[in-house]
């Protein structure tokens, strides 16, 4: 089939490419020129294992990037995949999405004849908002509307594996308005969906949306149960990891995101658990447990510098922070659990080194090089500091081992259970 994806980010590049390799005729479309020059080089915008292969074969042949809109109508179908970022009141800013649904139907208005098109919202968006897209869909399309229908298809891939994730996803969701756009859907799906055997849930586009959102909102609030439990083993002096590892082992509870210590960022659970909780509260529901969700996952890297604290006064000492990125395998800064930690260490007034193995360039964009100092290793960030804090679970941090010698007072506090305990070291973990 051929198909557009509007919006090159994590989502829509890793949805292009992996379309194109399941032998779809792929039109990327992205605003920012320079995201468009990398694709077409046959390389990935954004650091994600597996993508800049899966460009490298196709771009040229299957998949084309362009910042224009002009040979929209020539496909299938489009995706919507544009940011949804929160606004400071928690709920998600619309502006982007609307904008390219206009757009995307000014470029569809020429449709004549019995031509038909799909429009399938690949954005995390709360059910209430939907209505907004169509709006701005048919504000775009004018007197064709009716050619256009519309879908939603949320993605459940995760940053940093989210090439096999798309390969071999738990479930495919469709959120349809008639059969011909389920028939369209599931036959763009069909080779996915023959090699993995995935459960299809087919439904409408509201209950497709609050499925995705129920599902980081579960993840999330599964964390911070797993983080709340752990707080009280730390207090009670045990090991909160050996606890959940046990507690894991019942079926209905399953051994995933029990991984307590500094808490969920991203690009996704903040936003989205925010989201929820200001769409709930405005239809007049106030969710306690995603509040309490959010309330112990914020509190976190402050229990984590509480430990630190314990241990070494850091005014005006160097102090390393080992991994910037929000979890490994990935570049991307957005909510990382780095940010409140890098915070608080500024605010005791530490001199704060930085180091990530692929990080540093987008944490730059929230810390100059004036306010925090950025190391080219960790053995670099370790030399001279009187303290490391860990926010990140890159292997590599599991290897370290003598260059905690160069410290000038060994204290590490670890906030991902990646750092292994030695002689020599004065190690606090945070939830064990
Ligand atoms: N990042 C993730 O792991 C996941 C994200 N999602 C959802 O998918 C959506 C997209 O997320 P990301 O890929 O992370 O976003 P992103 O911020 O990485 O990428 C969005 C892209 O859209 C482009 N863009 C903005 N306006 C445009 C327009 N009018 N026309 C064309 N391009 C435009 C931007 O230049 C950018 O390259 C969000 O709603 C997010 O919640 C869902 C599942 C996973
Ligand atoms: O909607 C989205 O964008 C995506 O959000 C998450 O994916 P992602 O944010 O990429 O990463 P996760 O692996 O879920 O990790 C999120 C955060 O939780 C933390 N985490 C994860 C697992 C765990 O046991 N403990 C824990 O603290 C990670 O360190 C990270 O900061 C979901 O897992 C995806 O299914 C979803 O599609």
């Amino acid at each position: 089939m051929n198909v557009n994806v509007v919006g090159s980010g994590y989502v829509g590049t890793t949805l292009a490419a992996c379309l194109a390799e399941m032998g779809h005729e792929i039109t990327a479309i992205d605003i920012d020129e320079s995201v468009v020059a990398t694709i077409n080089e046959g390389r990935a915008p954004l650091h994600e294992p597996g993508l800049d292969e899966l460009l490298a074969e196709h771009v040229g042949t299957r998949l084309q990037a362009t910042t224009s809109y002009a040979d929209l109508a020539d496909a299938d179908l489009t995706f919507l995949a544009i940011g949804t970022p929160s606004r400071s009141d928690g709920s998600i800013d619309l502006g982007p999405l609307s904008a390219a649904a206009e757009m995307v139907g000014e470029a569809l208005s020429g449709l004549g004849g019995d031509r038909e098109h799909l429009v399938v919202v690949k954005s995390t968006i709360t059910p209430p908002g939907l209505d907004r897209v169509r709006e701005a869909l048919a504000t775009g399309l004018g007197d064709v509307a009716g050619a256009v229908e519309f879908a939603t298809n949320p993605e459940f891939l995760r940053e940093g594996t989210a090439v096999s994730d798309f390969r071999n996803p738990d479930k495919i969701v469709f959120g349809t308005e008639s059969a011909s756009a389920l028939a369209t859907l599931e036959e763009l799906y069909a080779p996915l969906i023959e090699s993995t055997d995935s459960p299809i849930v087919r439904t409408d586009p509201e209950t497709a949306m609050l499925i995705k959102y129920a599902n980081n909102a579960f993840l999330a609030t599964k964390i911070s149960l797993a983080n709340d439990l752990g707080n009280v083993s730390k207090e009670f002096g045990l090991d909160a990891y050996e606890v959940m590892e046990a507690v894991g082992l019942d079926d209905r509870i399953g051994e995933q995101f029990l991984r307590s210590g500094v808490g969920w960022g991203g690009s996704c659970f903040p936003k989205d658990v925010n989201a929820l909780i200001f769409s709930a509260r405005e239809v007049g529901y106030e969710p306690p447990l995603l509040e309490a969700a959010v309330e112990v996952n914020d509190r976190q890297p402050e229990r984590l510098l509480a430990l630190l604290d314990e241990h070494v006064d850091v005014a005006g000492e160097r102090v390393a922070v080992l991994g910037l990125a929000f979890k490994p395998g990935t570049d991307d800064v957005r909510n990382s659990r780095a940010i409140p930690l890098i915070e608080g260490l500024l605010e005791r007034g530490a001199t704060v080194v930085g180091y990530d193995p692929v990080a540093t360039e987008t944490m730059r964009e929230v810390f100059s090089d004036t306010e925090i100092e950025y190391a080219d290793s960790a053995e670099d960030a370790l030399a001279g500091a009187s303290g490391a804090v860990v926010a990140t679970d890159w292997d590599e941090f599991a290897a370290l081992d003598s260059e905690f010698d160069a410290m000038a007072e060994p204290v590490v506090v670890d906030g991902r259970r990646i750092i292994e305990r030695r002689e020599g070291i004065t190690y606090e973990g945070l939830t064990w």
